[in-house]
Parts: C-alpha cells; structure tokens; sequence
C-alpha cells in the first residue's frame, strides 16, 4: 500500500468512529443492528466491497437493508461478483474491520489482508461497487457513508442504483458482470417478458375462474409493494391488488416475516377478503409466502416457502418428463437433468416427506442463503427454500445450453410440440427466476405461471399436504453464542448437556421433533418444535425455551 492510499484510508476512516462496547457480526446475512450504531460499520463495508471488486476484477454490489427487522433497525451486507452473498470465506475479515477499535488498526487490519489475498491496490486496476439501498428513513445518511467507503479506495467507483430490492440489486450485480443491460427497467422487462412467454404456454383447458385471478398482496409496507405496482403496470395486469405499499410502518403487523411466525391476518387485511389468494412480502422484498383468509377466524391458512417449493418442484418435474419423453436413452442422458431440492431444519417435516415422495433428492444446510444456494448450485436445477418463503431456483450453466441447444432442435423438428413447449416453459423459468438470490417479485410471477398452468386455486394448491403443527419461539439469553450446533443445526455441542435435555423433552411427544440454534439476525436463540397437535407443538417449543432460559441465563442476567 503506497502512502498516497494509507494516507486516504486514514483520513476517511477517521470521520467514522466504531460505536463502544457492541460486538458486531456478519452473521446470516450481513451486519444488523439498531441503525444509529452503523455509521461505521457500512463506511468499513464499503472498503470490503470495493476490495472485493478489485481481487476478482469484477462489480460487486453493497445492499443497505434490515430485511424483516424493525424500522429502527439497519444492516449492510455484500453481493459477490457472482450476485450470490459474500463468499464466506472474507467474512472473518468483514467482522474484524468492522470491530477494529480506531483508524490506525483498521488500516493494519487491512494491509495484512490485501497482502495474504494478494490484492494490488498500487495496481492499475479499478473497481466498481453498486450500492442500493431499501425505504428505511436511516438509508441514505448510511448510503453516504457506504460511498466514503468505496472512495477510501484509489480508482474504486460507486454507483448508486437509489431504492431497490434486495434481489434487484444482486440481479444488477449478475447482469453488468455478464455484460448485460443492467438497470431497473432491464430487470422489469426480463421479468415481465419471460412471464408472458409462460402465460402463452398454458395450456388451453387449463382456465381458471374469475374468483381464483384475483391476488391480494401485503407489500410489508417497504420496498417491493412500490416494486409490484410498476411490474404490474408494465403487465397491463389487473388482477394484483398491492397493499401496505409504504403508507404505514414499515414490517409493523406486516409482511411475510410477521405472517409466516405468528400465522395471524396482517394489517389492512379483513372479512372482506376470506378465500382469496393473498400473499406477502418481506422489508427488501427477498421473501415471499402465500395465505388465504378462514371464515370466522383471526388465523390464516399459511402457504409457506416450502409449498411453494412444492409446487415449482412439481412443476419442473412435469416440464422434465414431458421433455425426456419417448427419447432415445443413449441420446437423452446427457439431457437428462440432474435435480435436487435444498431445505433447513426449519422445513416443515411434512413438506420433506412431500418432496421425498416425488422422488426428489433432498439435502439439509444450514440456516442462510449462503449455505443454500451453494448447495442448490451443485445441481443441474436446484431448487432451494427457507420455510420463511426465501428462495429460488439454479439451472446450471451447462444445462441451460443444453436446453437452448434442444428448444432450437425441436423448434425446426416439432415446432409447438408438447417437448418443444416444455423446453421453452423450462427456458423460461430460467429467465423469470432470479438466479442470483430468492427474489419475493418474480417468485410471485412464478407461482401465478404456474395455478394458471394447472388450472388450480391456493386451496388445491394448499392441499398438496399438510403441515405437521409447529411453533417457532424466540428466546432473549445473556450470550446466544454461547449455543453452538452440528448437523445442519439440529443439534447442541455447547453447553455440553443441553442437547440431552431437549432430548428427554422430545421424548415426551408423538411424532416430537425440537432443536435450538443462534439467531444471527436477532439478538434472540430461536427454538422450532413440530410435533403431531398444535397443542403439544407448542407445549414442547415452551418447554425447550424454559429450558435455554434456565440454562443460559435471561439477557438481563
Ligand atoms: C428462522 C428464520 O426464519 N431465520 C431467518 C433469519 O435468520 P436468523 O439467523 O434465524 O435470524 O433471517 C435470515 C435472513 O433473512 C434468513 O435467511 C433466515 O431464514
Ligand atoms: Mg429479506
């Protein structure tokens, strides 16, 4: 590091001093704290991405967003040239930047890194960042000093691409590296484009009735029902009604978050709307589930992330069969597509024997994106979901030349054909799917693609299985780190003991199934218990939090 680039960093850094006494951690998905402590955790993440952009000679992007947390809340967290999270494997740098005590240290920390990653910041390289950021009130004193970040790096540049999504800003940061249009109205028109190409492929027969078009959706009052309503004009649509598009507090009784952990009606949903389809969104837009409304009853029937799985595995697998059929075998093996379906320990049990029946290869991660969509990566088509609606689906890059390569063949050979129809729906599905990160708008698309495609209301969709009862707790200890787990997070090493005492809870139960694990969102242990009645499902959760609070001391302790 050359004088001219220490003095820089020094001075800059200088401007943001790290608040006392509070451990920050990058976490499930970035940093998060209360917004007014994180002047200088986003001005280090600028550096980070800006470095980052530089060692792999290709854009990155830095999100601004506390996705399903309160208003008062914020995060920060860094999209990977791929437009996938942060590797992993720069995380313990991101918590010792944004830990170092003062300037002096931060620039130490920092030389030792570029030197071990051997990043040449003497070099004639440039690097680019995209910055974005959701509605919070905070985000754009927060944008600001991400931009200070990224100018603390010699020839480093960045671009504001203003209020997005999470998702958008990770599409961004996928398109510009594949030298592809890469704004806000490229990402409207891939949508809403490979969206029609799927309603065209209906098939006839297949029609739904007036009731079953119209969808209500709770945009959690933040980004994405702003989002909708300019993907919807551009749709000519008029069967998506927005709600809580930015009007009221943001996450507040709201959004998909609030709707999938407590299973209640969100605000600015009433009687009025018992039986139709409705879904919500989270904060920035990333998560999305589905519900509809009981006669008589405050509750909701939820149509979590892992029915959508459901029915997008469903879906592909119809697409597939159709495509392989009648090949000749020596031909078709390298057509054939290699599927796998990636879930947590959170996905309801009955959903895991769903998929497992469909003859689906399932694999367990833990909680996180990050782990997810690595996993879902190793597949031809893999499709991943947190039980939260956060998800997507990857068709690797081969398997899509293969697919394009057979939708050419076919379209000279048996153009309109019921192959060649599957191929194009197959190809489609790749374009309307963010293949960054789980996207809450166009998985949206997608389920309305596919009723449509089968003809089917939420009600029959919702009846593919159902749900063991489950009850998600959370659980305010002294340290939550003091929780370590094994086995996709299904089990406690640490404190030595406790695993055996949710065992012996566990035991109590018919069909009982427990494990505790770190937020690292929240300053919270989460604890899910399913068992075969709501009434032991909750019983059980109960116990097993009483049992953490006991062992791990109360917060206040
Ligand atoms: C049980 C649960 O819903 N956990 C969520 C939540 O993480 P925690 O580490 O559990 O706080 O936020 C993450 C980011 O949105 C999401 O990936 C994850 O699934
Ligand atoms: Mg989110």
């Amino acid at each position: 590091m050359n004088d001219e680039q220490r003095s820089l960093l020094l001075e800059l850094s200088s401007r943001f001093s790290p608040p006392q006494g509070v451990k920050l951690s990058y976490g499930t998905a970035g940093f998060r704290a209360d917004a007014s402590l994180l002047e200088s955790t986003v001005y280090r993440v600028g550096i980070l991405a800006a470095l980052r952009s530089l060692k792999t000679g290709a854009v990155t992007g830095l999100m601004i967003t506390a996705s399903h947390n309160q208003i008062s809340d914020n995060g920060v967290k860094v999209a990977d040239p791929s437009g996938g999270m942060l590797t992993q494997h720069w995380e313990p740098f991101a918590d010792s930047i944004a830990n170092a005590p003062d300037s002096s240290s931060l620039v130490q920390l920092i030389e030792a890194f570029v030197k071990k990653e051997n990043i040449l910041l003497d070099g004639k390289d440039v690097a680019e960042v995209l910055l974005g950021r959701d509605t919070r009130p905070s985000g754009s004193s927060l944008l600001e000093a991400a931009k200070q970040g990224v100018a603390s790096i010699a020839r480093a540049t960045a671009v504001d691409m203003g209020v997005v999504t999470t998702p958008q800003l990770h599409w961004m940061v996928r398109a510009k590296n594949k030298c592809m249009e890469a704004s806000e109205p490229n990402y409207y028109a891939q949508l809403s484009g490979s969206f029609r190409c799927l309603l065209e492929l209906v098939p006839q027969g297949s029609l739904t009735s007036s009731t079953d078009d119209k969808l209500v959706v709770d945009g959690s009052d933040g980004v994405g029902g702003e989002k909708l309503e300019t993907l919807k004009s551009m749709l000519n649509d008029t069967t998506i009604e927005v709600r809580n598009s930015g009007n009221g507090v943001l996450n507040d009784g709201v959004g998909a978050d609030y709707v999938q952990k407590e299973k209640v009606v969100p605000r600015g949903f009433d009687t009025a709307d018992v039986g139709l389809r409705c879904a919500s969104l989270d904060g920035d837009a990333d998560r999305l589930v589905y519900f509809f409304l009981e006669p008589n009853n405050t509750r909701i029937q939820l149509v979590d992330g892992d029915k959508i799985m459901a029915l997008f595995a469903l879906f592909i697998q119809e697409q597939l069969s159709v495509l392989n059929k009648n090949e000749d075998l020596t031909v078709s093996r390298s057509h054939q597509a290699r599927i796998g379906v990636v879930q947590t320990a959170y996905a309801n049990g009955a959903s895991t024997q769903y998929l497992k029946h469909l003859g689906l290869e399932v694999v367990f991660t833990p909680t996180g994106v990050k782990h997810l969509h690595e996993k879902a990566a190793e597949f031809d088509i893999g499709i991943y979901f947190e039980a939260n609606g956060h998800g997507t689906i990857l068709f690797s890059e081969t398997y899509i030349s293969c697919l394009e390569d057979m939708n050419n063949d076919l379209q000279s050979t048996s153009r309109g054909s019921e192959r060649h129809k599957a191929a194009s729906r197959l190809l489609s599905v790749g374009k309307l799917i963010n293949q960054a990160v789980g996207d809450a708008l166009s998985g949206l698309l997608l389920v309305e693609a596919i009723l449509k495609h089968f003809g089917w209301s939420i009600h029959r969709w919702n009846e593919l299985y159902h749900d063991l009862p489950s009850r998600q707790l959370k659980v305010k200890v002294a340290d939550r780190y003091a929780v370590v787990t094994a086995n996709a997070e299904t089990v406690v090493v640490k404190p030595l003991g406790l695993q055996e005492v949710i065992d012996a809870e566990i035991a109590k139960y018919n069909h009982g199934r427990c494990f505790i694990r770190p937020s690292g969102t929240e300053d919270v242990v989460r604890v899910y218990a399913e068992a075969n009645t709501q009434e032991s499902a909750d019983a059980l959760a109960n116990s097993v939090a009483k049992l953490v609070e006991q062992i791990l001391g109360s917060s206040s302790a």
